[in-house]
């Protein structure tokens, strides 16, 4: 994508192409039972902000300055939102956070029942590895398609995603140390974006430093944008966010603002996004403007 867009539009051209990909995703299924197939639709076209695809495509232009491969690494975009999708739909459950408002609309469970809900979300989760696979299509190496599958098992499974959420959900119950809780965000949040990043640099063709490097900037990144939310569910615009604010001191989460205070949990969010640009800087990546970019759009976000 030109090089001549505002860091917004860049932005916003990436998330309307992932949005219409993600539209044909699952009409695309084979022979679906129709309340299955609308509960999958249902939140995958609520919206959101895009961010893990988007991520996915501007490392995978970032290595060689290629348009063409952010084109490429488009169903692999898909596939992890997806996967953030069903991690939405669970963690709005009565079982997990109980909550009645995502991306500006009634939650699954509420509008589809939870048996329906749990579903939807089993199915988007398994359809994403589909995804992964359809990258050859686009003319990626089955052998680095085998290693974002690969990956994509690791960072949204029980050593990732689901790992730190099942530690969130214990940490309810007691967690007392930043560094239980900086495991929490690393695994319920960060992994996700490690991912995407990562995966999307495979596309590129990175090499191991670059990996490592763009490993670290997702680290950070998602950390920030973690505490971000922690922040905004404090502060927040619940219209702007478009799900409830206040929940997590309702619930009795421990969160950075409630460990360490709203200034320093800023502070913190500053300080990884420096980290995160740090990383990317030192990468020898041919194009790395865009995600220097997205890292300081992150921060500053209000939604
Ligand atoms: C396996 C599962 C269900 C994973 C859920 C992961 C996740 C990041 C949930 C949202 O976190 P949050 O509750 O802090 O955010 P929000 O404020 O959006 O609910
Ligand atoms: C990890 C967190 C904080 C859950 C919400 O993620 P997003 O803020 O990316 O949610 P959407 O924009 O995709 O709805």
């Amino acid at each position: 994508m030109s090089e001549q867009l505002t860091l917004q539009d860049y932005v916003a051209q990436a998330a309307a192409k992932v949005e219409g990909a993600l539209r044909e995703a699952v009409p695309a299924l084979w022979d679906v039972p129709p309340k299955l197939r609308e509960a999958m639709d249902y939140s995958l076209r609520a919206g959101g902000k895009r961010l893990r695809p988007v991520l996915v495509m501007a490392a995978a232009e970032a290595v060689r300055g290629q348009e063409k491969d952010a084109e490429a690494s488009l169903s692999i975009a898909c596939a992890i939102e997806l996967v953030h999708t069903y991690s939405l739909i669970h963690d709005d459950l009565p079982a997990m956070d109980d909550d009645d408002f995502r991306r500006g609309k009634p939650t699954n469970h509420k509008v589809f029942g939870e048996a329906m809900a749990i579903l939807a979300g089993d199915a988007l989760l398994t359809h994403a590895f589909y995804l992964v696979t359809e990258g050859q299509k686009h003319g990626i190496d089955p052998g680095v398609l085998l290693s974002v599958s690969s990956d994509l098992a690791r960072y949204a499974g029980a050593a990732g995603m689901v790992g730190g959420q099942a530690a969130d959900i214990m940490g309810e119950q007691g967690l007392t140390s930043a560094s239980e809780l900086e495991y929490i965000h690393l695994h319920k949040t960060s992994d996700l974006i490690v991912f995407s990043v990562t995966a999307g640099a495979k596309v590129g063709g990175a090499d191991g430093k670059q990996l490592d490097a763009l490993a670290l900037y997702g680290r950070n990144l998602g950390l920030a944008f973690q505490i971000q939310d922690d922040i905004l569910d404090l502060i927040g615009d619940e219209a702007k966010l478009g799900k409830k604010t206040k929940s997590d001191v309702e619930q009795g989460k421990v969160t950075y603002p409630y460990l360490i205070g709203l200034d320093e949990s800023r502070s913190l969010v500053e300080k990884l996004t420096l980290g995160a640009k740090e990383a990317v800087r030192e990468a020898g990546l041919a194009s790395p403007s865009r995600l220097l970019g997205i890292a300081d759009y992150l921060m500053r976000r209000d939604h």
